[in-house]
């Protein structure tokens, strides 16, 4: 049985995925205007995908932004995620403007989640994964590949690390070439699921081709969803609204 986290009011671990939609305006007033359209629409989280912001390298403009995105959002849960260039994002960012950037959100209060990638390496998800505990919030530790999909051993090997790393939510995201990529992620899936129970994982094929596995988190042990408002912030994720009405005839079948 899978542990059910709540996350503001929302509990992630239970019944249909929950559906998060990202934020990607460049400046405030995008921001904002984004956050208004979600918060009418039928999503269970939020990501401020940072990277898209100007100003995602200077601390302060950051902190100053995250009250105004929660005035909007209310009681909607935030997760904090800056994508780095190397996995697909739309900034780079050295190790220790990452890590401290990632700390300052941690302790700010305005987030309840942050997204640590895997690949910055142990002593930075480590020291990361330090903070948030101490400031009482969960922590997604991920991994992107916009070009193709590993091996599934490796995808276990992925997953695996981002719990042993203690991170609460361990998220892949792949791009699938073939049909049988798209397999390779919903049976690499199934086993984490087998084999951790009590785990909430996060596990996506992107692209058009990687569809069904946005749909299908129910049935092969995927947590969270990604789908859009307005833009897109990966290939493949689909309207909020076509996402809610597809879960939940899934779930309604079972
Ligand atoms: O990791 C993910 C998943 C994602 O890449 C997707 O494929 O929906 C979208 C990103 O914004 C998010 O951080």
């Amino acid at each position: 049985m899978t542990q059910t986290y709540k996350v503001g009011n929302v509990s992630i671990g239970e019944g249909m995925p929950k559906i998060c939609a990202p934020l990607t305006g460049t400046n405030v007033d995008e921001i904002l205007e984004e956050c208004k359209m979600i918060r009418a629409s039928a999503v269970d989280l939020v990501e401020w995908r940072v990277d898209f912001f100007d100003d995602a390298l200077l601390t302060d403009r950051v902190l100053a932004t995250l009250p105004k995105i929660k005035e909007v959002l209310e009681d909607l849960p935030l997760i904090f995620s800056f994508r780095t260039a190397e996995e697909g994002g739309e900034k780079k960012i050295t190790d220790k403007q990452y890590v401290s950037l990632n700390k300052a959100v941690a302790v700010s209060g305005h987030v309840h989640i942050i997204d640590i990638e895997l690949f910055r390496g142990k002593n930075v998800v480590e020291e990361l994964v330090t903070a948030a505990k101490e400031s009482q919030i969960y922590t997604i530790i991920s991994n992107h590949d916009f070009n193709r999909t590993p091996e599934m051993e490796e995808l276990i090997r992925r997953v695996t690390s981002a719990i042993e790393l203690g991170g609460d939510f361990p998220k892949l995201a792949v791009m699938p070439q073939r049909e049988e990529d798209l397999l390779t992620v919903l049976k690499a899936s199934l086993q984490m699921k087998r084999t951790y129970p009590e785990q909430a994982i996060i596990m996506i094929a992107m692209g058009s081709l990687g569809m069904i596995s946005r749909l299908s988190g129910e049935i092969f042990g995927s947590a969270i969803t990604f789908a859009s408002v307005r833009n897109a912030s990966a290939p493949g994720q689909i309207s909020v609204t076509d996402m809610k009405s597809i879960l939940q005839l899934i779930h309604d079948a079972k």
